[in-house]
């Protein structure tokens, strides 16, 4: 007599999935899975519900195991989907590039609020594009120029710039080494910003698999402050904004910057849990 082989139905996967990725560490695991079986599947989440007794052939099966396999190495869903929403737009993300994050909106949606008649807008470190192309699209009118050290990020940022029809002129090189005498209305930037030091205490997802040029900061993490905030007022036209983004517990001595340098009506703005994520001023 034959043994009856396993029968894999969707349902069988998405609760065997969902408990070994738990097991793993991956937080959300029940939301990923289906995350995960939906893009091996090619179905969106409500398929795989009308459809979780179907039984699954050994293709899909190999599809779904080759994704699962890659999210239990903790690299993030991110990178496994291809893509990450910001600002209500879909961004292609790749290795090469930070995941955009939800808090940095904060820095888009005050540079619109505070400089909605920018013409000419810089971003300093513009990785995936997120804010840059953010920016554009709102302020279809405006010149929006990107600078970057990663050829990979600013190859994506083309990318995501074109599948936005956002115009975005970007520039290899650091920091505002590749602008010559160009002036700006607004200066935004998400500069690396984590103390070198507190690198290896990140999740394995951000720590194994984020870019380290998009995170290192130096040794407290103020190194690009340092460099940015001095340097921004001779690329600024009169009246112009820079806007940094920071992380927990720095916007005082960003602050601290910022007036030194002689900028006006300075500001800090929070990020939805009520963290200072956001720095700003204006030029005289
Ligand atoms: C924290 S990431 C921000 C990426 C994107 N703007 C975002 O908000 O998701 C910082 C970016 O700055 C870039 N970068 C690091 N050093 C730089 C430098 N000296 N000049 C220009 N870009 C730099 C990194 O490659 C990375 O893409």
């Amino acid at each position: 007599m034959t043994e009856k082989p396993e029968i894999w139905t969707i349902r069988k996967v998405l609760d065997w999935t969902r408990g070994y990725l738990a097991e793993k560490g991956v937080e959300n695991a029940r939301l990923e899975t289906e995350w995960l079986l939906s893009a091996a599947l090619g179905l969106d989440r409500v398929g795989l519900y009308v459809n979780f007794d179907k039984p699954l052939n050994p293709e899909e099966l190999a599809a779904c195991r080759g994704l699962v396999a890659r999210r239990a190495k903790r690299e993030p869903l991110q990178y496994i989907l291809g893509t990450q929403e910001f600002c209500g737009l879909d961004f292609v993300v790749t290795p090469s590039v930070l995941i955009p994050r939800h808090d940095t909106e904060v820095i888009v949606e005050e540079a619109l609020r505070r400089a909605p008649h920018a013409a000419a807008v810089l971003d300093i470190g513009v990785g995936s594009g997120c804010i840059a192309v953010a920016l554009a699209k709102q302020l279809p009118h405006a010149q929006v120029v990107g600078v970057e050290q990663s050829p990979g990020a600013i190859a994506l940022a083309q990318r995501n710039a074109e599948r936005h029809g956002a115009r975005v002129t970007l520039f290899e090189g650091s920091l505002f080494e590749p602008l010559g005498d160009q002036r700006f209305d607004l200066i935004v930037s998400n500069p690396p910003y984590i103390p070198t030091a507190d690198l290896e205490a990140l999740q394995p997802e951000v720590r194994e698999y984020e870019p380290r040029a998009a995170l290192d900061g130096g040794s407290d993490g103020l190194d690009f402050y340092r460099l940015i905030v001095p340097a921004a007022p001779e690329y600024l036209n009169p009246g112009g904004w820079l806007m940094v983004e920071l992380g927990i517990g720095q916007a005082e001595t960003v602050l601290g910057m910022f007036s030194r340098t002689g900028f006006c009506d300075c500001f800090t703005a929070q990020d939805p849990n009520g963290i200072d994520r956001v720095v700003g001023g204006r030029i005289g």
